[in-house]
């Protein structure tokens, strides 16, 4: 699918050996529309001009090309509105009151603070009350696994982790702070968490590499009495549970009956795989690139043993081909362009397929679509967007509203039944198994039905009133 896109050229023409023309029929030669134009200089032989073009997003390079090989021009920038919008980041701290004058000064700074200080020192509590901590949660990566780019270091990450800001504000209304940090040393990451956690109600990790990423959450969730949430793991898999179980009743199957193959081990595959079994899931087929997990190995990573014992009934081995064949269920939250046609086609009749890898799927829509029934990834601009920020706002929302400790199995089995509620019975088709992110029941949704778990296996400390 090829998406319109705008982008802005700033170029020098030098006017002994281009015009303006020359530059607009080309552009317009190689798909590009001018929509705006603006002088940045106008020198006597050399003009500086921003040009605004609309273009398809596959001719991109080919504009850019063109112009580079012009006598005469030079391409000084280019940016997109992608890249503008991300121009100075796109978050900022906003206070909640001004501050006029010096009354104001000493209510929320010295000297009138102190006295909130010392409160919160004789009952630490307190701080739930009267500062931001009952709100705020921090988005925290080592930057290892960002999306499916890898490892790309902490201030890479550091976008996507505005975005989740982002997300979670207008979606749930939770102040959100990106902490990017530069080690990956799990135990200083371990550390440096438990360090600043005061200032938090909630952990939300991110884009941290397995198997890291499991020690570091279970032992942070044992240390610290505020949730941590590993996204990629539990968000994922509680999303992609709500599309199945959606998908499922489509095709007229069961979660018991069906052979469902993961593939991509990590992070999400995990968790996935886990949530699956605790939904009822009794064939489940786990592939990374060392093959299908089965028992005969011996794994280092005590995730892969785990999983190698609880799931492969028949403890086959072999890899994704030997994985696809009768499949009637594909979960891919491995890499780009893994899975392709052939395997579609060894799998059971009205397949389901969920190819999640970001931001290119195992496979491209338009390749799958004719072998599948059901067919859903992790993009906004197909339909069926299975992507974990269905999740994390809600259970979030619901984690603080009743300080529960942690984010446990019940919540998250919850979470996932609400998602795949909210799609109507009588709405529910192929193309339509999970609500869209802009659904506004979504995070209410979760959010009572993490709260309602939460209180019925003991761990919220605090009813909400708007909950019986
Ligand atoms: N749609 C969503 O909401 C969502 C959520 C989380 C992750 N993801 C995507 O899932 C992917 C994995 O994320 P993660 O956080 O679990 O990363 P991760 O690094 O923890 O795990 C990735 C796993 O995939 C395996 N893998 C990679 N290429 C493979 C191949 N060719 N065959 C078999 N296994 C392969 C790796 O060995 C690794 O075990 C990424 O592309 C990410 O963007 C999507
Ligand atoms: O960030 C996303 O869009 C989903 C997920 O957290 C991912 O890492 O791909
Ligand atoms: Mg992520």
């Amino acid at each position: 699918m090829s998406i319109a896109t705008t982008m802005i050229i700033r170029l020098e023409i030098r006017k002994a050996e281009a015009t303006f023309g020359d530059v607009a029929s080309r552009l317009a030669a190689a798909g590009g529309d001018i929509v705006a134009i603006d002088v940045i200089r106008g020198g006597k032989d050399v003009t500086t001009r921003d040009l605004t073009v609309n273009v398809q997003d596959a001719a991109n390079e080919e504009i850019i090309s063109v112009l580079k090989n012009m006598a005469g021009i030079k391409v000084i920038n280019v940016s997109d509105r992608t890249f503008l919008a991300h121009l100075g980041g796109k978050i900022e701290v906003t206070p909640k009151m001004p501050i006029k004058n010096r009354e104001d000064l000493s209510l929320v700074y010295t000297p009138g603070v102190a006295r909130v200080c010392t409160a919160i020192a004789e009952d630490p509590s307190k701080a739930y009350s009267l500062t931001m901590k009952r709100n705020t949660v921090a988005v925290v990566t080592d930057g290892t696994a960002v999306l499916g780019l890898g490892d790309i270091g902490p201030e890479a990450a550091m976008p996507v982790m505005e975005g989740k800001a982002m997300l979670f504000k207008q979606l749930a209304d939770i102040d959100a702070f990106p902490l990017c940090l530069d080690t990956k040393v799990p135990e200083e990451i371990i550390q440096i968490v438990k360090a600043v956690a005061p200032g938090f109600g909630g952990i939300n990790l991110e884009d941290i590499s397995s198997p890291r990423c499991f020690e570091i959450e279970r032992r942070l969730s044992a240390e610290l009495d505020i949730p941590v949430f590993h996204d990629d793991q539990h968000g994922t898999a509680v999303v992609a549970l709500a599309g199945l179980l959606n998908a499922l009743q489509v095709v007229d199957k069961t979660i018991e009956d069906s052979r469902i193959v993961v593939v991509g081990i990590g992070a999400a595959g995990v968790s996935i795989c886990r949530l699956l079994l605790a939904a009822g899931a009794k064939q489940i087929y786990a592939v990374d690139r060392a093959g299908i997990l089965h028992r005969n190995e011996a794994y280092s990573n005590p995730e892969w043993s785990w999983l190698a014992e609880a799931t492969n009934p028949e403890n086959l081995s072999g890899g994704l081909d030997e994985a696809m064949r009768g499949a009637d269920i594909f979960i891919g939250v491995s890499g780009p362009g893994i899975l392709k046609v052939e395997h579609l086609k060894t799998m059971a009749p009205d397949s389901i397929v969920f190819a999640m890898a970001n931001p290119t799927p195992e496979i491209e829509p338009d390749l799958a679509e004719p072998y599948v029934r059901v067919l859903a990834t992790g993009r906004s601009d197909y339909p069926n967007q299975i992507n974990n920020v269905l999740c994390f706002p809600g259970i979030f929302r619901g984690a603080l509203d009743c300080r529960a400790k942690t984010v446990n199995l019940e919540m998250k089995l919850a979470a996932a039944q609400a998602i795949a509620a909210v799609v109507h019975p009588d709405e529910r088709n192929e193309q339509y198994i999970i609500p869209s992110i802009f659904n506004e029941k979504v995070v209410e949704q979760v959010r009572l039905a993490v709260i309602r778990a939460a209180i019925a296996t003991g761990i919220a400390r605090r009813i909400p009133p708007d909950v019986s």
